[in-house]
């Protein structure tokens, strides 16, 4: 039987996510402890993580770009952690402190951290610290605090759907939110980090049913997205899943039940349509903060498996499919 500490991953051979340990808020309150300001602010992050990927999404998207800074570390993980060593045009060193790992980041906030050196990191560059490392507060945070930075149409307010995260539609996000997490966003992971068939079979067949809940979504609304013509928080959060569902999850974490392109029309045609959109309505926000780095997917989540399941067999990276994420036909373009 194996101890659990809120550091491991794993307790026996089922995979449990410990909760994110920095969650303060920056405002648009110029008197709050973390106010809004242009070039106060970076993310931190690895670009083949899911959560961290919903931050620069969601960056691009409210046209953040020059408001908030970017730093990418290396796509895989490394022994220590993630690191900077400017491979694939990622950043060669901590821009800011000269740091090689985020882990060293994590100590700069605080001496004594005992938690998971996990990215997305949102760092303060004023008050040399960590603001919040946990991205469903992230990316909240970035959808109405920094309006005064942006272009009027890209402010919530001035969203003709209501935004992102909708004051009418709070409710039915949060609850279709919490069953993709679950079963979707975070099963996926229950899957390909399990240790024992039993943990395995738990989790992969609640992770499909919901893929077919989602397809049925699609399908009885026949709308482009989640929640109807305009792009949500939901969508978001479901998107950088999908997006590495063929490519990793399907081979690496075995969660192959059914693939997304053959099997399920509607979240195909969905998901292509962000990939490719290169419309004011995202700005390229899907395409451009995928399309660099899909190709390393796999990779990144075969050495992760390795070594959560502290497999000793050589990591092998599976090179399909042959088309990444395929093309999106004139006609089926919004
Ligand atoms: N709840 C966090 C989860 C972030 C997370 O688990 N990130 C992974 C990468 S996909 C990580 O950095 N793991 C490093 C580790 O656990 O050592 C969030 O959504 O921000």
């Amino acid at each position: 039987m194996s101890e659990t500490t809120k550091n491991e991953y794993q307790k026996d051979g089922a995979f449990t996510r410990p909760p994110s340990t920095f969650r303060n808020f920056v405002s648009a309150d110029p008197n709050a402890q973390f106010p809004a300001e242009k070039g106060r602010y970076a993310l931190y992050l690895s670009p083949g993580c899911p959560w961290a990927h919903r931050t620069i999404i969601v960056r691009a998207l409210k046209r953040l770009e020059d408001v908030i800074d970017l730093y990418i570390l290396n796509p895989s993980m490394g022994d220590k952690g993630w690191f900077f060593d400017g491979a694939g045009g990622t950043l060669p060193k901590d821009p800011l402190y000269g740091f090689t790992y985020l882990r060293e980041l994590y100590y700069k906030a605080d001496p004594n951290f005992e938690g998971r050196f996990t990215v997305p990191v949102l760092w303060d560059k004023k008050a040399h610290t960590m603001v919040n490392n946990e991205s469903s507060e992230i990316i909240r945070m970035l959808y109405s605090e920094f309006d005064a930075f942006v272009p009027e149409p890209y402010r919530e307010v001035n969203k003709p759907g209501g935004g992102l995260y909708p004051a009418h539609l709070r409710a039915e996000i949060d609850e279709m939110n919490e069953w993709v997490y679950n079963t979707v966003n975070n099963g996926v992971y229950k899957c390909g980090f399990a240790g024992k068939q039993e943990s395995f079979d738990e989790h992969v067949y609640p992770l499909f049913a919901s893929l077919d809940r989602l397809e049925g979504i699609l399908a009885a609304h026949g709308k482009p997205f989640l929640f109807g013509d305009h792009i949500t928080e939901a969508d978001v959060r479901l998107y950088t899943t999908i997006a590495r569902f063929d490519v990793a999850y399907h081979t690496v974490f075995q969660c192959n039940l059914k693939s997304i392109r053959h099997d399920y029309p509607h979240l195909h045609l969905w998901f292509r349509r962000l990939y490719w959109d290169e419309t004011e309505q995202t700005g390229g926000a899907f395409h451009k903060t995928t399309a660099p780095w899909i190709g390393l997917y796999a990779t990144g989540y075969a050495g992760a498996r390795a070594k959560v399941t502290k497999s000793q067999a050589a990591v092998i990276v599976p090179r399909g499919p042959a088309v990444l994420v395929e093309p999106l036909a004139e006609s089926e373009k919004l």
